[in-house]
């Protein structure tokens, strides 16, 4: 049962990867009912195996939700969030509540909200699958009265009543979530920069040491940092065979395309964006032409691949 005070829900959950299994688990540890589906029937057993009711389709999930339905989504951004609402909306009214705690765009999550029969919310959800123990950092955006329907399920998935809020309408919630991950990107970019240098410069260092003494008590202490002490432990002050290639991107574009539609300089957004695209070239054209350009005014030395 939910704490006193606190209405039993029951939550339809669509999506159930490494964030959604995490919704489910805490939404049922708070004492409420969860049903539960994903494309993927393994994923639906294991939200089973934790207590979830298990639905085989989008269909069957609604008509198990019964009336007033309140539905979580946490499918991959894109188009799985598009398919998934076209499959919910013959069944929704505007009674109920669908939530987006996905990465998705803040346009689309506008235009969703339009065209939804239910009221929409949309969540940006920041702590990762590493955040569940602790709950998750939810930033939400749409109408008032869904925010405050959702409330006993948003303290359940966040860290307590503190870890979530309404930022605004429709859009505010991705939106917010879109600056958080530019500003990631940015304190990503300024550790790997400084133990970089600490790891090439003069002193033979422990970087596990250096990142666990930063930890505790230091300006620049923070979680990131937290999971560089681990890092460096599990793998090395060398970091072992961990390459130099950093995937994703997505929401980093969306910052700068946005900062740049705002005429809001972000230069460090950009730059640590950049960076990213950047590790994924084997090899760098404009570097090369840089080579080739120092023998060009200054006789410098080419060097050639085969050196
Ligand atoms: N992993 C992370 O650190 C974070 C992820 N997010 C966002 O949360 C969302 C989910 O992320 P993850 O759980 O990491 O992804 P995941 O890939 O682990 O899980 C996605 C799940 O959705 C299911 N799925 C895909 N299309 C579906 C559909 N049409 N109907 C039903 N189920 C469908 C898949 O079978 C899979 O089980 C994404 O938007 C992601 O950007 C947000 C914050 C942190
Ligand atoms: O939102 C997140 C963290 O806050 C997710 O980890 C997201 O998948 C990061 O994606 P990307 O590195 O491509 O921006």
């Amino acid at each position: 049962m939910p704490a006193s005070g606190v209405a039993r829900m029951q939550l339809g959950v669509i999506g159930l990867g490494r964030m959604g299994q995490i919704v489910v688990e805490r939404v049922l540890e708070a004492g409420h009912e969860v049903v539960a589906f994903d494309l993927s029937p393994e994923a639906v057993a294991t939200a089973a195996d934790v207590g979830a009711e298990p639905a085989d389709s989008v269909e069957d999930l609604a008509d198990t939700l019964g009336d007033d339905k309140r539905i979580w989504l946490m499918v991959p951004a894109g188009d799985a969030v598009d398919a998934t609402l076209n499959d919910l909306d013959p069944h929704l009214d505007e009674d109920d509540v669908v939530v987006d705690g996905g990465n998705s765009h803040f346009e689309a999550s506008v235009r969703r909200a339009e065209a939804c029969s239910a009221a929409y919310l949309d969540c940006g959800t920041s702590g990762g699958p590493a955040g569940a123990e602790l709950g998750f950092s939810l930033m939400v955006g749409g109408p008032e009265w869904a925010y405050d329907e959702m409330t006993p399920v948003f303290d359940a998935v966040a860290t307590g009543p503190a870890g979530h809020d309404r930022m605004g309408p429709a859009g505010s919630g991705h939106y917010v979530k879109m600056v958080h991950n530019g500003v990631e990107y940015v304190l990503m970019q300024a550790y790997g920069e400084g133990f970089e240098l600490l790891a090439e410069g003069r002193y033979d260092l422990d970087l596990e040491a250096v990142a666990r003494t930063w930890n505790n008590g230091a300006v620049i202490r923070s979680w990131l940092l937290e999971l560089c002490e681990e890092a460096f432990r599990e793998e090395g002050s060398d970091l072992g065979d961990v390459d130099d290639h950093i995937a994703g991107g997505s929401t980093g574009t969306w910052t700068v395309q946005e900062a740049l539609e705002q005429e809001v300089p972000v230069p460090l957004i950009y730059q640590s964006l950049a960076e990213r695209f950047g590790s994924r070239a084997e090899e760098r054209f404009s570097r090369r032409l840089a080579n080739r350009l120092r023998y060009g005014f200054g006789r410098h030395e080419v060097a050639r691949k085969d050196d």
